[in-house]
């Protein structure tokens, strides 16, 4: 079996006055979660179209399940489910009247397979209610519904946390993630919010302007955002002194306002501040903390902007 269900090789999708997609090569490996990070406008969209053949590469090649022919493609991409943008939904019918005509209208056979979905992603229970009276949350549910249709093996989500306040953000992490154990499915999904990724996904890739600044894993992430001790005590040059002398320590830095992050002794907290009270310094503040996502996003981007 293919070990990578999506390969892009130098993709390139240019528009008239700009570079959509410069020089892609993004790798998803069969049975992950493949967050896609990128502000808006970075080209998440158009990587998604490219891939799902809604639109065409301008150079460059797409592999679907180890594929790259134009034949072949075609028949690959009945093997993904596909949410991107708003699908069509009819206001005034039920979720599953709203399945049955996209089953209809991609001559899925059978009625089972609408049960299914409605199940997995949790809207069995919505019977007469129209998707017009459907929450934010049930109408992502309800999208992804409609992706689930054709039982893919991969799916191609567009930030389907898009507007959903932080309750709906975790439960579509945990519905995406007991569909991804449960069925081994592939997944590709973008978001412009880093954190609402996090956790949910194994491997990440952070585009901007175009460009395909990085991929990682989950634990890669993890180790790139730095953890640290915040520490606020009445004499920060008093601390800086305990913390070279007493703790033999010079990762730490002093801040404009007088915090203190300290970069080493991350496991023995108590021995820290220990050693700062011995001194006589008093404790305002001390907490292990770490880099948040979100900065560490704004970091890469920041520095990929002059690339
Ligand atoms: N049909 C089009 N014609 C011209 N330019 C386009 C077209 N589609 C996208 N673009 C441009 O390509 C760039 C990438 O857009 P894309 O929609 O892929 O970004 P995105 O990362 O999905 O952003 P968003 O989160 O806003 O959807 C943007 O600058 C956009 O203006």
């Amino acid at each position: 079996m293919n070990e990578y269900v999506l390969r892009t090789h130098r993709l390139v999708k240019a528009y008239k006055n700009q570079l959509a997609l410069d020089d892609v090569n993004l790798n998803i490996r069969q049975g992950s979660i493949y967050g896609f990070i990128g502000q808006n406008g970075a080209g998440k969209s158009t990587l998604m179209k490219l891939v799902t053949g809604m639109a065409f590469p301008t150079s460059g090649t797409i592999e679907l399940f180890g594929e790259s022919g134009d034949k072949e493609l075609v028949r690959a991409r009945r093997r993904m489910g596909v949410a991107i943008e708003n699908p069509a939904l009819f206001p005034q019918l039920t979720a599953k009247e709203n399945l049955e005509i996209h089953r209809l209208q991609r001559g899925i056979p059978g009625k089972e397979c609408i049960r299914r979905v409605l199940e997995l992603v949790g809207l069995e229970g919505t019977g007469r209610k129209t998707a017009r009276n459907f929450s934010l949350g049930m109408k992502q549910r309800l999208a992804l519904a409609v992706a689930l249709l054709g039982d893919p093996e991969f799916l191609v989500l567009d930030e389907p946390t898009n507007g959903l306040d932080p309750v709906g953000v975790v439960e579509m992490r945990e519905l995406l993630q007991k569909l991804n154990r449960e069925t081994g499915i592939t997944i590709l999904i973008s978001s412009h919010i880093l954190s609402e990724l996090h956790l949910l996904a194994s491997h990440y890739g952070i585009i901007h302007r175009g460009r395909l600044l990085e991929e990682l894993t989950l634990d890669e992430l993890q180790k790139q955002c730095r953890q640290y001790i915040h520490i606020k005590v009445d004499s920060p040059e008093l601390a800086a002194s305990v913390l070279e002398q007493e703790l033999a320590t010079t990762k730490f830095e002093v801040l404009a306002d007088g915090t203190i992050q300290l970069f080493e002794h991350l496991g023995r907290p108590s021995r820290v501040s220990g050693a700062l009270a011995a001194a006589g310094l008093a404790i305002e503040q001390f907490m292990p903390m770490g880099e948040a996502l979100e900065s560490y996003f704004a970091k890469r981007i920041g520095g990929g902007a002059h690339e």
